[in-house]
Protein backbone atom coordinates (compact mmCIF):
# COMPACT_ATOMS: atom_id res chain seq x y z
CA UNK A 1 0.00 0.00 0.00
CA UNK A 2 0.85 3.45 -0.80
CA UNK A 3 0.19 5.02 2.02
CA UNK A 4 2.35 5.81 5.82
CA UNK A 5 -0.64 5.79 8.17
CA UNK A 6 0.69 8.76 10.89
CA UNK A 7 0.70 7.91 14.65
CA UNK A 8 -2.93 8.31 16.45
CA UNK A 9 -5.99 7.18 16.16
CA UNK A 10 -7.52 7.77 12.82
CA UNK A 11 -9.92 10.55 11.90
CA UNK A 12 -12.75 9.77 9.33
CA UNK A 13 -10.51 11.47 6.45
CA UNK A 14 -8.16 8.73 7.07
CA UNK A 15 -10.52 5.87 8.17
CA UNK A 16 -12.19 6.52 4.54
CA UNK A 17 -8.62 6.30 2.80
CA UNK A 18 -8.43 3.05 4.69
CA UNK A 19 -11.19 1.95 2.83
CA UNK A 20 -10.24 3.89 -0.50
CA UNK A 21 -7.22 1.57 -0.49
CA UNK A 22 -8.87 -1.80 0.30
CA UNK A 23 -8.08 -2.06 3.73
CA UNK A 24 -11.44 -2.01 5.41
CA UNK A 25 -14.63 -3.46 2.45
CA UNK A 26 -17.83 -3.62 3.30
CA UNK A 27 -19.91 -5.59 -0.25
CA UNK A 28 -21.83 -2.49 -0.05
CA UNK A 29 -21.37 1.27 0.35
CA UNK A 30 -21.40 3.04 3.43
CA UNK A 31 -24.28 4.54 5.20
CA UNK A 32 -24.19 8.26 4.98
CA UNK A 33 -22.95 8.54 8.60
CA UNK A 34 -21.27 5.45 9.57
CA UNK A 35 -18.20 6.87 8.85
CA UNK A 36 -17.82 8.72 12.57
CA UNK A 37 -15.15 11.60 13.72
CA UNK A 38 -12.71 8.92 14.80
CA UNK A 39 -14.39 5.54 14.02
CA UNK A 40 -16.46 3.53 12.04
CA UNK A 41 -19.78 1.47 12.37
CA UNK A 42 -19.94 -1.89 12.14
CA UNK A 43 -23.31 -3.37 10.54
CA UNK A 44 -24.94 -7.04 10.94
CA UNK A 45 -24.64 -9.30 7.79
CA UNK A 46 -27.20 -11.54 6.62
CA UNK A 47 -27.21 -14.28 9.10
CA UNK A 48 -27.31 -14.56 13.21
CA UNK A 49 -26.09 -18.30 14.54
CA UNK A 50 -27.05 -18.62 17.74
CA UNK A 51 -24.21 -20.66 19.75
CA UNK A 52 -24.35 -22.55 23.00
CA UNK A 53 -21.41 -20.82 24.35
CA UNK A 54 -19.87 -18.00 23.66
CA UNK A 55 -16.08 -18.47 22.69
CA UNK A 56 -12.70 -17.31 21.43
CA UNK A 57 -11.36 -18.95 18.40
CA UNK A 58 -7.54 -19.02 19.94
CA UNK A 59 -4.60 -19.34 17.66
CA UNK A 60 -4.94 -20.85 14.45
CA UNK A 61 -8.82 -21.35 14.25
CA UNK A 62 -11.03 -19.44 12.47
CA UNK A 63 -14.88 -18.49 13.80
CA UNK A 64 -16.57 -20.19 11.08
CA UNK A 65 -14.80 -23.13 12.47
CA UNK A 66 -16.03 -22.68 15.89
CA UNK A 67 -19.23 -21.57 14.63
CA UNK A 68 -19.76 -24.97 13.22
CA UNK A 69 -19.59 -27.16 16.28
CA UNK A 70 -21.27 -24.26 18.56
CA UNK A 71 -24.38 -23.65 16.71
CA UNK A 72 -27.89 -24.02 17.50
CA UNK A 73 -29.56 -22.76 14.55
CA UNK A 74 -29.23 -20.07 12.17
CA UNK A 75 -32.00 -16.92 11.76
CA UNK A 76 -32.16 -14.92 8.91
CA UNK A 77 -31.41 -11.25 9.30
CA UNK A 78 -32.39 -10.38 6.14
CA UNK A 79 -36.24 -9.32 7.13
CA UNK A 80 -35.16 -8.60 10.53
CA UNK A 81 -35.14 -11.17 13.97
CA UNK A 82 -35.84 -10.78 17.65
CA UNK A 83 -32.98 -12.10 19.42
CA UNK A 84 -33.50 -12.95 22.70
CA UNK A 85 -32.40 -12.12 26.07
CA UNK A 86 -29.80 -14.54 27.36
CA UNK A 87 -29.14 -16.01 24.60
CA UNK A 88 -25.96 -15.54 22.77
CA UNK A 89 -25.61 -14.85 18.83
CA UNK A 90 -22.68 -14.52 16.69
CA UNK A 91 -23.29 -12.28 13.32
CA UNK A 92 -20.93 -12.04 10.44
CA UNK A 93 -20.54 -8.46 9.85
CA UNK A 94 -20.86 -6.73 6.47
CA UNK A 95 -17.08 -4.86 7.00
CA UNK A 96 -14.04 -6.61 6.73
CA UNK A 97 -10.32 -5.89 7.15
CA UNK A 98 -7.06 -6.14 5.12
CA UNK A 99 -4.94 -3.97 7.32
CA UNK A 100 -1.83 -2.10 6.86
CA UNK A 101 1.04 -4.15 8.92
CA UNK A 102 1.33 -0.90 11.16
CA UNK A 103 -2.96 0.04 11.48
CA UNK A 104 -4.44 -2.22 14.68
CA UNK A 105 -7.88 -1.91 15.53
CA UNK A 106 -10.07 -1.65 18.36
CA UNK A 107 -13.95 -2.01 18.98
CA UNK A 108 -16.67 -1.08 21.38
CA UNK A 109 -20.11 -1.15 21.46
CA UNK A 110 -21.94 2.16 20.40
CA UNK A 111 -23.20 3.91 23.09
CA UNK A 112 -26.98 2.98 22.17
CA UNK A 113 -26.37 -0.70 22.17
CA UNK A 114 -24.64 -0.37 26.07
CA UNK A 115 -27.58 1.96 27.09
CA UNK A 116 -29.82 -1.09 25.61
CA UNK A 117 -27.85 -3.32 28.23
CA UNK A 118 -26.70 -5.30 24.25
CA UNK A 119 -23.82 -6.91 25.37
CA UNK A 120 -21.88 -7.28 22.18
CA UNK A 121 -18.60 -7.87 21.35
CA UNK A 122 -16.14 -7.94 17.68
CA UNK A 123 -14.25 -11.53 17.10
CA UNK A 124 -11.31 -11.63 14.43
CA UNK A 125 -9.88 -15.15 13.41
CA UNK A 126 -7.26 -16.75 15.57
CA UNK A 127 -8.25 -13.64 18.18
CA UNK A 128 -6.98 -14.40 21.71
CA UNK A 129 -9.12 -11.56 23.21
CA UNK A 130 -12.16 -9.80 21.94
CA UNK A 131 -12.54 -6.64 20.76
CA UNK A 132 -9.09 -6.22 19.76
CA UNK A 133 -7.93 -6.51 16.13
CA UNK A 134 -4.26 -6.91 15.79
CA UNK A 135 -1.98 -4.54 12.93
CA UNK A 136 -1.65 -6.12 9.70
CA UNK A 137 -5.17 -8.49 10.41
CA UNK A 138 -6.78 -9.82 6.79
CA UNK A 139 -10.26 -11.63 7.46
CA UNK A 140 -13.62 -11.20 8.26
CA UNK A 141 -15.18 -9.99 11.64
CA UNK A 142 -17.84 -11.43 13.74
CA UNK A 143 -20.18 -9.67 16.67
CA UNK A 144 -21.51 -11.60 19.64
CA UNK A 145 -24.14 -10.18 20.60
CA UNK A 146 -26.11 -11.06 24.09
CA UNK A 147 -29.03 -8.85 24.90
CA UNK A 148 -29.02 -8.88 28.80
CA UNK A 149 -32.48 -6.82 29.76
CA UNK A 150 -34.73 -6.72 26.45
CA UNK A 151 -35.18 -8.49 23.78
CA UNK A 152 -34.38 -6.64 20.45
CA UNK A 153 -35.87 -6.91 17.30
CA UNK A 154 -32.21 -6.46 14.55
CA UNK A 155 -31.46 -6.72 10.62
CA UNK A 156 -29.01 -6.98 8.29
CA UNK A 157 -27.06 -3.60 8.22
CA UNK A 158 -27.83 -2.76 11.96
CA UNK A 159 -24.78 -1.00 13.59
CA UNK A 160 -24.39 -2.33 17.40
CA UNK A 161 -20.28 -1.60 17.33
CA UNK A 162 -18.12 0.63 16.39
CA UNK A 163 -14.21 0.33 15.25
CA UNK A 164 -11.37 2.46 16.10
CA UNK A 165 -8.12 2.62 14.01
CA UNK A 166 -4.82 3.42 15.09
CA UNK A 167 -0.70 3.44 14.71
CA UNK A 168 0.87 2.94 17.59
CA UNK A 169 -0.20 3.74 21.46
CA UNK A 170 -1.09 7.57 21.67
CA UNK A 171 -2.49 7.46 24.95
CA UNK A 172 -1.38 10.28 27.69
CA UNK A 173 0.37 9.14 30.78
CA UNK A 174 -0.42 11.13 33.99
CA UNK A 175 2.25 14.25 33.43
CA UNK A 176 0.28 14.50 29.50
CA UNK A 177 -3.25 14.37 31.19
CA UNK A 178 -2.78 17.42 33.76
CA UNK A 179 -0.67 18.97 30.95
CA UNK A 180 -4.13 18.78 28.50
CA UNK A 181 -6.41 19.55 31.52
CA UNK A 182 -4.15 22.58 32.74
CA UNK A 183 -4.34 23.85 28.89
CA UNK A 184 -8.22 22.92 27.69
CA UNK A 185 -10.21 21.90 30.84
CA UNK A 186 -11.00 17.85 30.29
CA UNK A 187 -13.54 18.11 33.57
CA UNK A 188 -15.59 20.90 35.17
CA UNK A 189 -14.88 20.53 38.20
CA UNK A 190 -11.85 21.93 40.56
CA UNK A 191 -12.08 18.82 43.17
CA UNK A 192 -11.86 16.00 40.61
CA UNK A 193 -8.43 14.20 40.56
CA UNK A 194 -6.76 14.28 37.42
CA UNK A 195 -3.47 11.66 37.00
CA UNK A 196 -3.70 8.49 35.42
CA UNK A 197 -6.89 10.14 33.51
CA UNK A 198 -9.58 12.20 34.58
CA UNK A 199 -11.56 10.33 37.46
CA UNK A 200 -15.41 10.29 36.82
CA UNK A 201 -18.26 10.61 39.77
CA UNK A 202 -21.54 9.57 40.19
CA UNK A 203 -24.61 11.89 40.11
CA UNK A 204 -27.20 10.79 43.19
CA UNK A 205 -28.59 14.12 43.99
CA UNK A 206 -30.16 15.37 40.38
CA UNK A 207 -30.08 18.19 41.15
CA UNK A 208 -31.61 20.10 38.32
CA UNK A 209 -33.75 17.53 36.91
CA UNK A 210 -36.38 17.08 40.28
CA UNK A 211 -34.24 14.73 41.75
CA UNK A 212 -34.07 12.33 38.90
CA UNK A 213 -31.23 10.20 39.25
CA UNK A 214 -31.06 7.31 36.94
CA UNK A 215 -33.47 4.57 35.72
CA UNK A 216 -33.72 1.06 36.41
CA UNK A 217 -34.63 -1.09 33.79
CA UNK A 218 -38.00 -3.09 33.91
CA UNK A 219 -38.26 -6.88 33.33
CA UNK A 220 -40.44 -8.75 30.33
CA UNK A 221 -41.08 -5.76 28.18
CA UNK A 222 -42.06 -5.78 24.51
CA UNK A 223 -39.47 -5.68 21.85
CA UNK A 224 -36.95 -2.43 21.11
CA UNK A 225 -35.95 -2.29 17.38
CA UNK A 226 -32.64 -0.74 17.63
CA UNK A 227 -33.55 0.79 14.10
CA UNK A 228 -36.06 3.20 15.38
CA UNK A 229 -35.99 6.80 17.20
CA UNK A 230 -37.21 8.16 19.45
CA UNK A 231 -40.24 5.44 18.94
CA UNK A 232 -40.55 3.98 22.48
CA UNK A 233 -42.21 5.10 26.36
CA UNK A 234 -39.60 5.29 28.53
CA UNK A 235 -42.02 4.24 31.05
CA UNK A 236 -43.13 1.00 29.40
CA UNK A 237 -39.41 -0.34 29.80
CA UNK A 238 -37.76 2.13 32.94
CA UNK A 239 -38.49 2.94 36.36
CA UNK A 240 -37.17 6.56 37.19
CA UNK A 241 -34.91 6.86 40.13
CA UNK A 242 -35.77 9.41 42.30
CA UNK A 243 -33.17 11.33 45.05
CA UNK A 244 -35.29 11.41 48.65
CA UNK A 245 -32.26 12.56 50.33
CA UNK A 246 -29.82 10.29 50.90
CA UNK A 247 -27.98 10.43 48.22
CA UNK A 248 -27.50 6.94 48.17
CA UNK A 249 -28.32 3.86 45.61
CA UNK A 250 -28.19 0.24 46.01
CA UNK A 251 -27.60 -1.94 43.15
CA UNK A 252 -29.48 -4.94 42.84
CA UNK A 253 -27.08 -7.82 40.92
CA UNK A 254 -30.07 -8.45 38.66
CA UNK A 255 -30.86 -5.18 37.33
CA UNK A 256 -29.41 -2.87 34.83
CA UNK A 257 -28.91 1.69 35.73
CA UNK A 258 -28.50 4.02 34.02
CA UNK A 259 -27.28 6.43 35.58
CA UNK A 260 -25.07 9.97 35.09
CA UNK A 261 -21.64 11.50 36.18
CA UNK A 262 -21.74 14.36 38.36
CA UNK A 263 -18.81 16.19 36.02
CA UNK A 264 -19.19 17.53 32.69
CA UNK A 265 -16.65 16.16 30.40
CA UNK A 266 -14.79 18.12 27.55
CA UNK A 267 -12.47 15.47 24.26
CA UNK A 268 -10.69 18.46 22.73
CA UNK A 269 -10.77 17.99 19.12
CA UNK A 270 -7.14 16.38 18.79
CA UNK A 271 -8.12 13.99 21.35
CA UNK A 272 -10.78 10.51 22.15
CA UNK A 273 -11.11 9.18 25.06
CA UNK A 274 -12.15 5.69 26.38
CA UNK A 275 -13.73 5.47 29.56
CA UNK A 276 -12.40 2.42 32.03
CA UNK A 277 -13.21 1.53 35.12
CA UNK A 278 -11.75 3.49 38.25
CA UNK A 279 -9.99 0.96 40.08
CA UNK A 280 -10.13 -2.82 38.70
CA UNK A 281 -9.76 -3.98 42.16
CA UNK A 282 -13.03 -2.30 42.69
CA UNK A 283 -14.86 -5.60 41.47
CA UNK A 284 -18.35 -5.04 42.88
CA UNK A 285 -19.76 -3.18 39.62
CA UNK A 286 -19.21 -2.31 36.27
CA UNK A 287 -20.03 1.38 34.81
CA UNK A 288 -19.05 0.79 31.09
CA UNK A 289 -19.93 -1.44 28.20
CA UNK A 290 -20.02 1.68 25.75
CA UNK A 291 -16.40 3.25 26.03
CA UNK A 292 -15.31 5.35 23.31
CA UNK A 293 -15.59 8.99 23.58
CA UNK A 294 -15.92 11.26 20.17
CA UNK A 295 -13.38 13.90 19.45
CA UNK A 296 -15.55 17.11 20.13
CA UNK A 297 -17.84 15.74 23.10
CA UNK A 298 -18.43 18.19 25.25
CA UNK A 299 -16.79 20.80 22.99
CA UNK A 300 -18.06 24.45 23.17
CA UNK A 301 -17.27 25.32 19.80
CA UNK A 302 -19.33 22.12 18.74
CA UNK A 303 -22.48 22.77 21.10
CA UNK A 304 -21.29 20.61 23.56
CA UNK A 305 -21.27 22.59 26.96
CA UNK A 306 -21.67 20.91 29.79
CA UNK A 307 -21.77 17.13 28.53
CA UNK A 308 -22.07 14.28 31.31
CA UNK A 309 -20.96 10.85 30.45
CA UNK A 310 -23.72 8.69 30.84
CA UNK A 311 -22.59 5.04 32.63
CA UNK A 312 -24.33 1.99 31.82
CA UNK A 313 -24.34 -0.01 35.22
CA UNK A 314 -24.53 -3.21 36.80
CA UNK A 315 -23.62 -4.82 40.15
CA UNK A 316 -21.83 -8.01 40.10
CA UNK A 317 -22.83 -10.91 42.22
CA UNK A 318 -23.65 -9.43 45.22
CA UNK A 319 -25.62 -5.87 46.48
CA UNK A 320 -24.11 -2.96 46.25
CA UNK A 321 -24.30 0.56 48.07
CA UNK A 322 -23.35 3.54 45.71
CA UNK A 323 -22.81 7.01 47.27
CA UNK A 324 -23.16 10.60 45.44
CA UNK A 325 -19.62 11.51 44.46
CA UNK A 326 -18.43 8.08 44.52
CA UNK A 327 -15.60 7.57 41.49
CA UNK A 328 -16.69 5.29 39.57
CA UNK A 329 -14.32 5.22 36.31
CA UNK A 330 -11.71 7.18 34.51
CA UNK A 331 -11.35 8.51 30.93
CA UNK A 332 -7.93 8.03 29.29
CA UNK A 333 -6.89 10.50 26.50
CA UNK A 334 -5.82 9.49 23.14
CA UNK A 335 -3.94 11.92 21.03
CA UNK A 336 -5.84 12.06 17.18
CA UNK A 337 -3.23 11.06 14.12
CA UNK A 338 -4.81 14.56 12.98
CA UNK A 339 -7.94 17.10 13.92
CA UNK A 340 -11.48 15.79 12.24
CA UNK A 341 -12.83 17.69 9.87
CA UNK A 342 -16.38 16.98 11.72
CA UNK A 343 -16.74 16.81 15.79
CA UNK A 344 -19.04 15.01 17.37
CA UNK A 345 -22.20 17.13 17.52
CA UNK A 346 -21.61 18.90 14.24
CA UNK A 347 -21.38 15.73 12.55
CA UNK A 348 -23.94 14.11 11.19
CA UNK A 349 -26.45 12.29 13.42
CA UNK A 350 -25.16 12.66 16.79
CA UNK A 351 -27.60 11.89 19.46
CA UNK A 352 -25.94 12.70 22.82
CA UNK A 353 -23.65 15.92 22.62
CA UNK A 354 -24.80 18.49 25.41
CA UNK A 355 -26.24 15.27 27.16
CA UNK A 356 -27.34 15.10 31.11
CA UNK A 357 -29.28 11.56 32.08
CA UNK A 358 -30.16 10.66 28.53
CA UNK A 359 -31.43 6.94 27.59
CA UNK A 360 -30.65 5.84 24.26
CA UNK A 361 -32.19 7.36 21.28
CA UNK A 362 -34.85 4.60 21.03
CA UNK A 363 -36.84 6.36 23.80
CA UNK A 364 -39.10 10.07 23.63
CA UNK A 365 -37.95 12.30 25.49
CA UNK A 366 -38.57 12.48 29.74
CA UNK A 367 -40.45 13.33 31.40
O1 LIG B 1 -20.41 4.97 28.11
C1 LIG B 1 -20.55 5.99 27.41
C2 LIG B 1 -20.02 6.06 26.09
C3 LIG B 1 -20.20 7.23 25.36
N1 LIG B 1 -20.84 8.29 25.91
C4 LIG B 1 -21.01 9.54 25.12
C5 LIG B 1 -19.68 10.00 24.56
C6 LIG B 1 -19.74 9.70 23.11
O2 LIG B 1 -19.00 10.63 22.33
C7 LIG B 1 -21.26 9.78 22.83
C8 LIG B 1 -21.68 8.97 21.64
O3 LIG B 1 -21.17 7.67 21.79
P1 LIG B 1 -21.22 6.65 20.61
O4 LIG B 1 -20.68 7.25 19.36
O5 LIG B 1 -20.71 5.37 21.12
O6 LIG B 1 -22.81 6.49 20.49
P2 LIG B 1 -23.75 6.22 19.32
O7 LIG B 1 -24.78 5.29 19.79
O8 LIG B 1 -22.96 5.88 18.09
O9 LIG B 1 -24.38 7.64 19.19
P3 LIG B 1 -24.40 8.64 18.00
O10 LIG B 1 -25.45 8.04 17.12
O11 LIG B 1 -24.75 9.94 18.62
O12 LIG B 1 -23.00 8.61 17.41
O13 LIG B 1 -21.87 9.29 24.03
C9 LIG B 1 -21.36 8.24 27.19
O14 LIG B 1 -21.94 9.18 27.69
N2 LIG B 1 -21.20 7.08 27.90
Amino acid sequence: MSNTWPTGVFSARLIQNLSDEGAISAGRPYDPDQIQPASLDLRLGETAFRVRSSFLPGPGKTVTERIETLKLHEIDLTKGAVLERGCVYIVPLLESLDLPETVSASANPKSSTGRLDIFTRVISDAARSFDIVPAGYKGALYLEISPRTFPVLVRTGSRLSQMRFRVGDARLDAAGHKALHAEQTLVFDPNMDVGEGVSLSIDLVGEGRNGLIGFRSKRHTAVVDVDKKNALDVLDYWDPLVNRGSGELILDPDEFYILVSRESVHVPPDYAAEMVPFDPLVGEFRVHYAGFFDPGFGHSAAGGTGSRAVLEVRSREVPFLLGHGQTIGRLIYEKMAERPEMLYGSALGSNYQAQSLKLSKHFKSYP
